[in-house]
């Protein structure tokens, strides 16, 4: 089955870049907890030609997502992140080798603001329709998203209030979707 053995490649590059931003934090304790503390999602998107006066309109507005990580990979550009400079950088990844691996609201308040959100957007340009397929890692529904102590200190208060995945999925449905979210859901 190839998009088993697809997404099982994923997933274990998933579970590598946690286990660096982890070990590069010092929560060597927490890896396995994190790591069990994960489900993932799936998607496949097909973004046809646009042409005309929408032509240059993001096909996906900006917006950051509501996961530890988003894994994409594209066929053709149109990802684009922004920078803490405020410029939007096109995402140069289309080789068969290359993931691009975002950073996400949950992971951001898991690590108390270590890891920021990634804002992006999909503008498509060209002639052929852009696919990209995209790993989601969430946490389980009923795991209590809680920075570590070792990360809250007075030179980091918390940052977030603990929450659980669902009901800031809730929250998030009826609003802002530019990272902002979390936020406004629990930021202290
Ligand atoms: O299609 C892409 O490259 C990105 C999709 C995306 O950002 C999302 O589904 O949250
Ligand atoms: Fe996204």
């Amino acid at each position: 089955n190839v998009a088993k053995s697809y997404f099982k490649q994923l997933m274990e590059l998933n579970e590598m870049v946690k286990r660096m931003v982890l070990e590069s934090l010092g929560l060597n304790n927490y890896i396995d907890e994190f790591l069990n503390s994960n489900v993932f999602m799936s998607r496949f998107t097909n973004y046809k030609v646009i042409k005309g006066e929408n032509e240059n309109e993001a096909a996906l507005p900006s917006h950051t997502d509501s996961t530890y990580l988003t894994i994409i990979k594209q066929n053709q550009n149109g990802l684009q992140v922004l920078y803490k400079n405020g410029e939007w950088i096109e995402l140069n990844h289309t080789s068969p080798n290359s993931y691009i691996v975002l950073s996400a609201d949950v992971f951001m308040a898991w690590t108390n603001g270590r890891l920021t959100s990634a804002q992006h957007k999909v503008v498509t340009k060209g002639d052929k329709d852009r696919i990209s397929i995209q790993l989601f890692s969430i946490p389980n529904p009923d795991y209590t998203l809680k920075a570590p102590k070792e990360l809250v200190d007075e030179e980091h208060p918390l940052m977030f209030k603990p929450f659980m995945l669902p009901e800031f999925l809730k929250y998030i449905m009826l609003g802002a979707k530019d990272g902002s979210g979390v936020k406004n859901y629990c930021g202290l």
